[in-house]
């Protein structure tokens, strides 16, 4: 099987406001894919659709052939062992230690000796290049470097699939680097797959082997980054070229201003 995740013909809505409308999107095993698209069409949703924290409508979701059961808690249960999920809210326990921050998902899921999960510990943090702030606490490291222990503490099982939501958000450019390249890194350490979902055109397209555009729902544009670069795709271009004008809506879906004013006129 090429594909650690598959997507098919996806419905989602949140009540009866539609996100996600006939989606379809494979992930194959080994790969960084970048899923971008404007605010609010939907990428944190597909992680969260990946995730099992929420369940389509219809259409399903594969990892490793199986459809993830967010009704099933014990098959949800094992599905979740095999993911390291870096939320955009995603905080460190503040009164835990950085050590004790990576080692929390090992001591939940599984029964190492304390020596065999020191190790482990600290070779992640090795990873990261944080070993040695190991006994700092959250508020003692910088916000790049909470990020990478919280990267560190994503991949403590050394899961199969990684997903990160906005992982370079409020990053200066030198940690967002250095964050793109673990990103990278640890994938092809662990031999893993990871879903970035990012606005970040730069670093993104940098470390993704593939690209999906999401718009209204649906893929409108997918390739390789150079062919997005190359894309003539009105809508790739505006995100390519971050311009202000085009078809990547600024406003939130609904009423026209006219029609909240009071003065008639269309949607
Ligand atoms: N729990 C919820 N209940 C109702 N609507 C929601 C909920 N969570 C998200 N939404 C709506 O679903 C839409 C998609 O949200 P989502 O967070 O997936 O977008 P996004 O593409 O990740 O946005 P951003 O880039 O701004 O984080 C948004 O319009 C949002 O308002």
């Amino acid at each position: 099987m090429t594909n650690l995740v598959e997507i098919n013909n996806l419905h989602f809505a949140y009540g009866d406001r539609p996100i996600l409308t006939g989606l379809t999107m494979q992930f194959p095993r080994n790969k960084v894919v970048a899923v971008m698209g404007g605010s609010g069409s939907g990428k944190t949703t597909i992680l969260r659709l990946i995730g099992g924290l929420i369940a389509p409508n219809s259409g399903d979701v594969k990892l490793l052939g199986e459809s993830i059961a967010p009704t099933n808690s014990e098959t949800l249960y094992k599905q979740r062992r095999n993911m390291g999920m870096l939320f955009q809210h995603g905080a460190l326990f503040t009164d835990l230690t950085v050590f004790e921050n990576v080692a929390f998902p090992l001591r939940e899921h599984t029964n190492l000796s304390e020596d065999l999960l020191r190790d482990l510990v600290l070779l992640k943090l090795n990873a990261v290049g944080l070993r040695n702030a190991a006994q700092l606490k959250p508020s003692e490291i910088s916000g790049g470097m909470a990020r990478r222990v919280a990267l560190a503490r994503a991949v403590a099982l050394d899961p199969q699939l990684i997903m990160y939501d906005e992982p370079f958000a409020g990053l200066d450019p030198i940690s967002m680097g250095v964050t793109a390249n673990l990103i990278r890194n640890l994938n092809d350490a662990l031999g893993s797959t990871s879903i970035l979902v990012s606005h970040d055109v730069h670093e993104s397209f940098g470390i993704a082997d593939y690209v999906y555009f999401l718009s209204q729902g649906s893929i409108v544009a997918a390739g390789t980054p150079a062919e997005m670069l190359a894309s003539q795709h009105p809508y790739v271009q505006q995100f390519v070229n971050a311009r202000a004008d085009g078809p990547v809506p600024f406003h939130y879906p609904g009423k026209s201003l006219a029609q909240d004013l009071g003065l008639g006129g269309g949607a």
